[in-house]
C-alpha cells in the first residue's frame, strides 16, 4: 500500500511545473488550440478516504481518449467479452493512435486494440441506444455513477469543432464500415465519438473515476459494485499495453502504472488497492502524452518506490 498526502502532491507538482510549457498544445480541434500550458492541477482520490488535490483542481478540461476506457467498460458490461472482441483485438501497436496503417494488416479492418482511434470508433459503434443522444446519455449514465456527479455533461462547442474537422477518424469509420466492423451511420457514429472525447470534468471528478478501477469496478466509498470485476481488470490491462498510446512500454518501465492518456494534456492513473490518480497539463509531447502528467507520474513512482512490476 502507498500512502500519499496533500505535500505530496504539492511539493510533486511544484518539481514538474518547469515542464509546463514543454511540449505542444493540440491544435487538430481548434476548439482546444487555446489550452494554456500553465494550467496544470492534479488530485489523488484514496480508496475509502478523501480526495486530494493541488494546483488548478477545479480547471474543467474534455477527457478525449481517457473516454476510450470509459467506453469500453460499458460496451463490455452491456455485450459481454466474446461479442466486443469480436469487433476489435486485444494487440498493442507501435503506431500512432490515429494512424491507419494496421487496419489493413490482418483480419480485414479489425482494429488492433481499443485504445487506438479505430478501435475506439468500433467500441462507440457497440453503444445501445436508438441514436446518438441515448447513446451520449448511456455513456454518461457510467461516468456519473463513477464520478459520484450528476452533474458531469460534455463541452458542446469542442464536440462541434471537432466533429466538424475529423476528417482521419471519418476516414477510419469509411474504411471499419466497408469491412463490416463498424455499422450504421459514419456521422450518427461521430457524433456519439466527438461528445464523448469532449465530456468534461475537473482533476477531482477524474481521479475518482480511476479510484474505482483501483478497487476493482467497486466504489470508493460504498463497496457498491460499479463495474464488474473483470471488466475493470479487462480495462486496466488495456491502460498497461496500450493505455499510453505508442509510448505504452517505455511508461511501464518507468512508472509501472496503468494509466489512459487524452491529447487535452489529461492522464488517469490506476494505483491498486491504494487510490486514482489524475494529472493534468496541456502541452504535449510528439506521442500525444501530457509532459506535466508523464514527469508526476514519473516523481510519484520514484517517491514511493512503486510500480505493479
Ligand atoms: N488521443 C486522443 O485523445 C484522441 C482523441 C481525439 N478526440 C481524437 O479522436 O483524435
Amino acid at each position: 500500500m502507498i500512502n500519499i498526502t496533500q505535500t505530496d502532491l504539492t511539493d510533486w507538482l511544484e518539481h514538474v511545473r518547469i515542464y509546463a510549457n514543454n511540449g505542444n498544445i493540440i491544435d487538430y480541434i481548434p476548439a482546444l488550440a487555446n489550452q494554456q500550458p500553465e494550467t496544470i492541477g492534479v488530485a489523488y482520490y484514496p480508496v475509502g478516504g478523501q480526495v486530494i488535490s493541488t494546483g488548478q483542481d477545479e480547471y474543467m478540461f474534455t477527457i478525449q481518449s481517457v473516454s476510450k476506457i470509459l467506453t469500453l467498460a460499458l460496451a463490455l458490461i452491456q455485450h459481454g467479452e466474446e461479442a466486443v472482441f469480436s469487433r476489435v483485438d486485444k494487440e498493442p501497436t507501435s503506431e500512432p493512435f490515429h494512424s491507419v496503417a494496421k487496419l489493413e494488416v490482418k483480419d480485414p479492418a479489425k482494429p488492433f486494440n481499443p485504445m487506438i482511434n479505430a478501435g475506439a470508433l468500433a467500441v462507440t459503434n457497440m453503444i445501445k441506444g436508438r441514436n446518438a443522444d441515448e447513446m451520449v446519455d448511456e455513456l454518461l449514465k457510467l461516468i456519473r455513477k463513477l464520478s459520484a456527479d450528476d452533474s458531469i455533461s460534455f463541452d458542446p462547442e469542442v464536440a462541434q469543432s471537432e466533429y466538424d474537422t475529423a476528417y482521419l477518424n471519418r476516414a477510419l469509420c469509411y474504411f471499419m464500415k466497408q469491412h463490416g466492423i463498424v455499422t450504421g451511420d459514419v456521422e450518427e457514429l461521430l457524433d456519439v465519438y466527438t461528445k464523448q472525447c469532449a465530456i468534461q470534468m475537473n482533476v477531482k471528478q477524474l481521479a475518482r473515476i480511476a479510484a474505482v478501477f483501483a478497487h476493482d469496478g467497486l466504489d470508493p466509498d460504498t463497496n457498491e459494485i460499479l463495474i464488474p470485476g473483470y471488466v475493470a481488470r479487462i480495462c486496466k490491462t488495456f491502460m498497461v499495453t496500450c493505455g499510453m498510446y505508442n509510448e505504452s512500454g517505455t511508461f511501464a518501465i518507468n512508472v509501472g502504472i496503468p494509466a489512459k492518456s487524452g491529447v487535452s494534456g489529461a492522464i488517469m492513473g490506476v494505483i491498486k488497492r491504494c487510490g486514482g490518480i489524475a494529472v493534468f497539463g496541456p502541452a504535449l509531447n510528439e506521442k500525444g502524452n501530457s509532459v506535466v502528467g508523464i514527469k508526476f507520474l514519473e516523481k510519484l513512482a520514484e517517491e514511493k518506490n512503486w510500480s505493479i512490476f
